[in-house]
């Protein structure tokens, strides 16, 4: 079964008046539990709008989205949080800058005391398995348990963003430009990390990002978005042979016109 459905989905901002637009125009896409997909295109393509209906923070003119089976079109966004995590490029959204990485865990997994209490409250076998989840992650994290959030390299902060995202294993996750402050190497790293989690947890995954080589090099498909539409998606070996060069190529035949993003990035 699918993990996410989107059938038909329109949103026109402002309509009526002359500045109206068609942010999405008939949106179909379906996805697996552990697919993969990787969102690139045009600057107003839809992409964020896309996320914005699927996490529930924007209402679809119309269409329907669903989760794990159920039609959530209608429901809010805190009624989605327990199937859907989302992460956003600044790593703070996700986290509590002053409280320390043990205790940030130790929320997302649901279990703690609220406040001033939590700190003397956390139990030794909750720290182990904190301690032992943030050693999965593989940056050290194990031995900054007690420092603030907002104290780490921004990678780090990723990292456990990305801990705190999937540690109630939901059925869709959705990363929007979660690499985008980060350097190179970074970036490298957290993406690596990103595959892990994915492959691990079997988590049906939409991750928007303006580096065509990471769209391919990254999950399982490509989407290419333009004028509120999917006009590509691309997979399996056709994917596998594809560069960079061969990715602007497709996005100029199916959307009748050249790559327009001004964040996009070409390396291969
Ligand atoms: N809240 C809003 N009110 C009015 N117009 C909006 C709103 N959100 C998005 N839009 C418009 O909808 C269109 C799609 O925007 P969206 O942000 O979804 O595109 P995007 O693909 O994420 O773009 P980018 O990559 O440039 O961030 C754009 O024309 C945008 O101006």
């Amino acid at each position: 079964m699918a993990m996410l459905e989107v059938r038909g989905v329109e949103k026109t901002f402002s309509p009526g008046i002359n500045v109206a637009h068609r942010a999405l125009d008939g949106v179909d896409l379906s996805m697996g539990a552990g697919e993969f997909a990787c969102v690139v295109g045009s600057n107003g393509a839809g992409k964020s709008t896309l996320f914005n209906v699927i996490a529930g923070s924007v209402t679809p003119d119309a269409g329907l989205v669903s989760i794990d089976g159920r039609n959530v079109t209608f429901d809010p966004d805190y009624r989605r949080a327990r199937v859907l995590s989302r992460v956003f490029q600044d790593p703070l959204m996700g986290t509590a800058p002053s409280l320390t990485v043990a205790e940030n865990v130790a929320l997302a997994l649901g279990r703690s005391e609220r406040g001033g209490a939590l700190r003397p409250a956390m139990r030794r076998e909750k720290r182990e398995l904190i301690a032992e989840r943030l050693r999965d992650l593989g940056f050290g994290l194990e031995d900054r348990m007690d420092v603030p959030v907002g104290s780490l390299s921004g990678g780090q902060r990723q990292a456990v963003t990305l801990l705190m995202a999937t540690i109630g294993n939901p059925c869709l996750l959705l990363l929007d430009e979660h690499t985008a402050a980060l350097d190179p190497a970074a970036t490298e790293r957290v993406l690596e990390l990103t595959d892990r989690i994915v492959a691990d947890q079997k988590v049906a995954t939409l991750m928007v990002t303006h580096d065509l080589g990471d769209a391919l090099a990254h999950g399982t498909r490509t989407l290419v978005m333009h004028d509120g539409r999917i006009v590509a998606d691309v997979s399996g070996e056709e994917r596998a042979s594809m560069d960079v060069a061969d990715l602007l190529e497709l996005f100029r035949s199916t959307a009748g016109t050249d790559l327009a993003d001004d964040k996009v990035l070409l390396k291969a």
